[in-house]
């Protein structure tokens, strides 16, 4: 049954006149309570009525204290942690108004968040209720960081009145490479970690950036060996002999598959673009074809092709760099519904290695390692302000997925491959194999 999320509300709140209240009738009802008691009660009533009345300030008063604890930051429940720490953030950074003559303790307006539970996050709604708050949504967003001690995955609806707030509440768990994964697989979609899948069939190809030494081959040898057990044809571009080159003994015929010449590189994409056109020519000259359908409802299989270092194929040869440059864009802009996936990596991203018009055009983004600001945004595209935090390291960054509404990169672990548990080469010869 379709249950709508419980949203809770969190505003302006003076809690400060609670705890005076409350520091107050502990006072009042230790002396009090204890005089009634003996002067009063014991007076006019038996001894058990006299109890009962005793113990009615005492259970208010226990309440009260359970009460407050219970919606301190200190509280047992995650959501009342949530809302104490935002009525926290209301009340630091004045995100309310008082009219200081009538009622300081009453807001004429406030911010209002309205915060729920979603999959692995937390989403919050902040509503500025028009009063006039300098905070933009950036530096709000930081100071619920900071507050909330969480890791802000999205800032979405900028509008006057209304953005919302995503935060990661559990970071995804990193991938790790064994026999069980690679068992179990989806056709159409490669889990990047716990949280993410990349649908490749409808957002194709792959940009894989990061300085050397920040795992861009390491991710590069995961996503060849999903796409071989998902039998995809596999060839690679390696204009530099490094070491995706060293694949040659587990790729079956791999002198037809592995290039780094300009001259061979140029022919695999040549040859790529032909049998794009073929493929759309048996798709569509088909006069029962269907709407929406690709090359996976013919069963045709995927064609993969990693072109590492893009920028160095360019360099060598400019004559026919202009060739494989035309190639390289036939086959991004068409490629997906023929089932043809480029994975394009690089060291330095910027025009040279990737126009931003390809760039554009490519669905999965990953930034490994550390990158200058104009490198990331090279990578990741320029629609954000500011990176949310993340760990960057070997096998670390930020990935960016085409179609899934995101309006910021997020953080990412590349999966683990760990080659004392999983026999790579193996296991890519023997897809391979079945392949063929
Ligand atoms: N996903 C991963 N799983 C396990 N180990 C990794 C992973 N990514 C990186 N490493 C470790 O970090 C080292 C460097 O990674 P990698 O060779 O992929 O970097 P690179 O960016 O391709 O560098 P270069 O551009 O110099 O080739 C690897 O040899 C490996 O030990």
């Amino acid at each position: 049954m379709f249950r709508l999320k419980k949203k809770h509300t969190v505003t302006f709140k003076r809690r400060r006149l609670l705890h005076i209240i409350y520091a107050y009738s502990f006072i009042v009802l230790f002396f009090v309570t204890i005089f009634v008691f003996d002067h009063y009660l014991l007076t006019r009533f038996s001894y058990e009525i006299a109890t009962i009345f005793y113990l009615i300030p005492i259970i208010a008063f226990a309440s009260l204290t359970f009460y407050l604890f219970y919606t301190s930051r200190y509280s047992f429940s995650k959501i009342q942690q949530i809302k104490a720490k935002l009525r926290h953030v209301i009340l630091f950074n004045q995100l309310y108004v008082t009219d200081k003559d009538t009622n300081p303790y009453k807001a004429v307006t406030s911010m209002k968040f309205k915060i729920y539970f979603q999959n692995h996050s937390l989403i919050i709604e902040s509503y500025p209720n028009g009063a006039p708050y300098t905070l933009q949504p950036d530096s709000l967003a930081k100071k619920l960081e900071s507050a909330l001690s969480m890791n802000l995955t999205d800032i979405k609806h900028r509008s006057p009145h209304f953005v919302t707030y995503e935060f990661s509440v559990n970071k995804p768990d990193r991938i790790i490479v064994n026999k069980a994964l690679l068992n179990d697989f989806d056709p159409l979609t490669i889990p990047l970690d716990s949280e993410k899948d990349w649908k490749f069939t409808s957002i194709p190809h792959a940009l894989i950036a990061g300085a050397t030494g920040s795992g861009k081959t390491f991710m590069i040898y995961y996503l060849i060996l999903q796409f071989a057990i998902r039998g995809a044809d596999i060839f690679i571009l390696d204009p530099k002999r490094s070491d995706l080159s060293s694949l040659k003994s587990n790729i079956p015929n791999a002198l037809n598959r592995i290039a780094s010449t300009p001259a061979t590189m140029a022919k695999i994409l040549r040859e790529a673009n032909d049998e794009m056109n073929k493929r759309y020519e048996t798709m569509f000259n088909k006069t029962d074809v269907e709407l929406g359908k690709n090359y996976n409802h013919y069963n045709l299989k995927p064609i993969v092709i990693v072109f590492d270092e893009v920028a160095a194929a360019m360099e060598e040869d400019k004559k026919i760099a202009k060739e494989i440059d035309s190639y390289l864009k036939q086959l991004i802009l068409k490629g997906r519904q023929a089932g043809i996936f480029m994975i394009l990596s690089t060291q330095k991203p910027n025009a040279e290695a990737v126009s931003t018009v390809i760039r554009d055009q490519i669905g999965l983004r990953i930034a490994l390692g550390q990158l200058s600001k104009s490198g990331y945004r090279m990578t990741l595209g320029d629609e954000w302000d500011e990176l949310p935090s993340a760990e960057t390291g070997t096998g670390k960054g930020f990935v960016f997925l085409d179609g899934e509404g995101w309006t910021l990169p997020r953080p990412f672990e590349a999966p683990y491959l760990n080659f004392e548990g999983l026999n790579y080469r193996q296991e890519l010869y023997s897809a391979m194999m079945n392949n063929r």
